[in-house]
């Protein structure tokens, strides 16, 4: 019970079974041209690629008329396991080199979370070889993201905090679904950890550095009237038009000549995706250091002591 009412307090946790959250109150919480990619990725590592002994399927994909749904698809809360972002790097492989697909809409297969960001178990109490694959695997899927030369929309049908959030800033279009239950944001720094520098770039490419500097600094996580009015997301809908809005969404993106549009998103992101690019090991080896602290391990055990606890 204590722990409760102090990490409630600590964590200012949100989520579905909680009740709305707010932020700055309690929270609880074609042309079809192919250009050559954006340098992005320095290629995903043999030994990701090895076969987890689960053999779930983690992500849905399901094309037709040059655009796929990927459906993330790791019960209970989506997190984004180390088996979850391999795989989703795999399937996003295959679409990028697959000519004829040319958008993509990133959702969940839950009704009520988009995804609930890294997976914390990944993070804590395994050894420093694990931290680097699993930070490797995060950044791949940013920067397969952030760089995509497909149109990628999210449809943002739940919940979405921090990795989550990562990954919904790394499309071109948010559409979030207008239920107040429902939150997005970084809030790394209410578990004890820091957004990295690449996270921080995207936000403020995004909303702002007036609004990232607040966002960032207290972990807010934003209903999704609070989220439109920052610019965090692009467009809310009522929940059962989430998908069809981002179809039709889409099929406006997909007017526009590929070339073109493509030549300008790269214009616009290469700068941000760079300047990971050009420290990647650094940042692995800084997020290693960090996240293999006792403090840092500390604090990420009791974050998982509470939301088990948590009343819900
Ligand atoms: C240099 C250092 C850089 C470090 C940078 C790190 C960057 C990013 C960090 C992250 O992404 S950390 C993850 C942050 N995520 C959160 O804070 C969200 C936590 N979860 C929630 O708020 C809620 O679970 C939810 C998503 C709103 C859903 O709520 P609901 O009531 O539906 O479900 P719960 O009962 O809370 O959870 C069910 C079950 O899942 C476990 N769980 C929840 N989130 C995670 C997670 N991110 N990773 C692993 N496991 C998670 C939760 O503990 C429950 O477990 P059980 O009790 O069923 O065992």
């Amino acid at each position: 019970m204590a722990l409760r009412a102090v990490s409630a307090l600590t964590w200012g946790l949100g989520g579905p079974g909680v009740g709305p959250l707010r932020s700055g109150t309690f929270l609880r919480c074609a042309t079809q041209h192919r250009l050559e990619k954006m340098p992005s990725s320095i290629g995903f590592p043999e030994a990701s690629r090895r076969p987890f002994s689960s053999h779930r399927i983690l992500v849905d994909v399901d094309q037709s008329h040059g655009v796929a749904t990927m459906k993330l698809k790791n019960p209970p809360v989506n997190s984004l396991s180390l088996e979850l972002l391999t795989e989703f790097v795999i399937s996003w492989e295959k679409l990028e080199n697959d000519k004829s697909c040319r958008g993509v809409i990133l959702t969940s297969n839950s009704p009520k979370i988009f995804s609930a960001g890294l997976d914390i178990t990944d993070m804590y109490g395994k050894n420093a070889a694990h931290y680097a694959e699993f930070w490797k695997a995060v950044q791949e899927v940013w920067l397969k993201l952030y760089t995509s030369n497909m149109v990628v929309i999210a449809a943002i049908n739940g919940s979405s905090p921090a990795g989550g959030c990562l990954m919904s800033l790394a499309s071109d279009y948010r559409i979030m679904a207008d239920n107040p239950k429902y939150t997005i944001g970084l809030n790394e720094t209410l578990l004890g950890i820091v957004a990295p520098f690449w996270f921080k770039d995207n936000l403020v490419n995004t909303i702002g550095n007036r609004a990232s500097e607040h966002a960032l600094q207290r972990g807010l996580l934003f209903p999704p009237a609070d989220a439109l009015k920052i610019g965090l997301v692009d467009q809310i809908v009522p929940e059962d038009k989430v998908q069809s809005t981002a179809l039709s969404v889409m099929s406006e993106w997909l007017k526009i000549p590929d070339h073109a549009r493509q030549l300008t998103k790269t214009m616009m992101r290469k700068p941000t995706a760079d300047r990971l690019l050009k420290q990647r090991e650094a940042d692995i080896q800084n997020f290693v250091s960090f996240i293999s602290k006792d403090s840092i391990q500390k604090s990420l055990h009791m974050y998982l002591k509470f939301l088990k606890e948590r009343e819900k």
